[in-house]
């Protein structure tokens, strides 16, 4: 049988998470995967992406190459994929999912509080400067800071893992805020000086959690792909992606959502969904939560997360969601 051929980004991260896909189908189905390179207009262009029309800018160019059969599959970071699921293409699988939450990666070791309340390295008195170009981490940062009694500055950055990481050590930055999974899968996880709660700062829907997607039609090989689905995972996800396409939010929106599986009582699974939104200044904000049962079958399980996600999304847009989310992309 011919490799798979695996199309991926060509940065650090996409490498890292194409290539622990490849080696997980290598391992469960014996197929070889080969990993093709694929240029990505989000990878050539300098502007913020808020101005690109956000993150689905990477994902657009690899569903290109399915579309066109010049490759087998492609891999996204879940949380970067628009919540509208083409109809020719399939995700057939969303592994299990590695720590949703925000990292921050701060001088001198500090934690998140520690450095709020230290405020600018050289004294002065001024705010912390935290890097990060995401309306929904500055809008709870803010949030965060103004419960301390504290004040941030956030400063908006792009680039990759190690350029973000750079302007901590040259000392341009007291810290920067990026995913944990991501921090993990380029092996700098040990950068990270504090795991942010979220309750504290809540990440963005299917931040930590990958996308395995082919072209719907083959099905031998949605099925093939599919033995990498890790059911909880793609139920939770599916609650925090129906929370975010409700609230009819562009992918650079602060919208956060968080699900994860408790114990309700012994024996007995249940599904907790919180949501967020907020202005970026962190002025006005709003946070709910939701639990509701998960049933045996995955597929009605999924379904009914489906229905939570919009649940708790109508509940926000009741109480007036739709007016703290101004920067969302048109
Ligand atoms: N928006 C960019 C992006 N897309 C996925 C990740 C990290 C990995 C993940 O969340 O799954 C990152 C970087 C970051 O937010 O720090």
């Amino acid at each position: 049988m011919r490799a798979l051929r695996l199309g991926t980004r060509r940065s650090k991260l996409a490498m890292a998470q194409s290539g622990q896909v490849a080696e997980r189908i290598r391992r469960l189905t014996g197929r070889s995967v080969e990993l093709v390179e694929v240029v990505t207009t989000g990878d050539i262009s300098r502007e913020h992406l808020t101005a690109i029309g956000g993150t689905g800018v990477f994902v657009s160019a690899l569903r290109d190459e399915l579309l066109a059969g010049r490759i087998d599959l492609a891999v996204h970071s879940l949380k970067d994929l628009p919540t509208a699921q083409p109809p020719e293409l399939a995700l057939a699988a969303v592994p299990g999912r590695a720590d949703p939450r925000d990292a921050l990666v701060a001088r001198d070791g500090l934690t998140l509080e520690a450095l709020l309340r230290a405020g600018a390295a050289d004294g002065s008195g001024r705010p912390a400067r935290v890097g990060t170009g995401s309306p929904r981490r500055m809008s709870q940062l803010h949030v965060h800071a103004r419960s301390l009694g504290c004040e941030i500055t956030t400063v908006p950055i792009r680039g990759n893992v190690d350029t973000r990481i750079g302007y901590v050590r040259a000392g341009e930055l007291d810290a920067v805020v990026l995913a944990s999974a991501g921090l993990h899968r380029v092996g700098s996880e040990e950068a990270i000086t504090d795991l942010l709660d979220p309750d504290t700062v809540l990440p963005a829907p299917g931040q930590g959690a990958l996308a395995v997607e082919c072209v719907a039609s083959r099905d031998d090989l949605v099925a093939e792909l599919g033995r990498l689905d890790d059911p909880p995972t793609r139920i939770a996800v599916t609650a925090e992606r129906a929370l975010l396409s409700a609230l009819e939010a562009g992918c650079s929106a602060p919208v956060a959502a968080l699900a994860d599986h408790r114990e309700d009582e012994p024996g007995t699974t249940v599904l907790h969904l919180r949501g967020a939104v907020g202005t970026t200044d962190g002025a006005t904000s709003m946070q709910l939560s939701t639990t509701g049962p998960v049933p045996a079958s995955d597929g009605e399980a999924t379904a009914r997360a489906d229905r939570m996600g919009r649940d708790l999304a109508a509940e926000m847009l009741a109480k007036g969601a739709a007016g703290l989310m101004g920067e969302r992309a048109q």
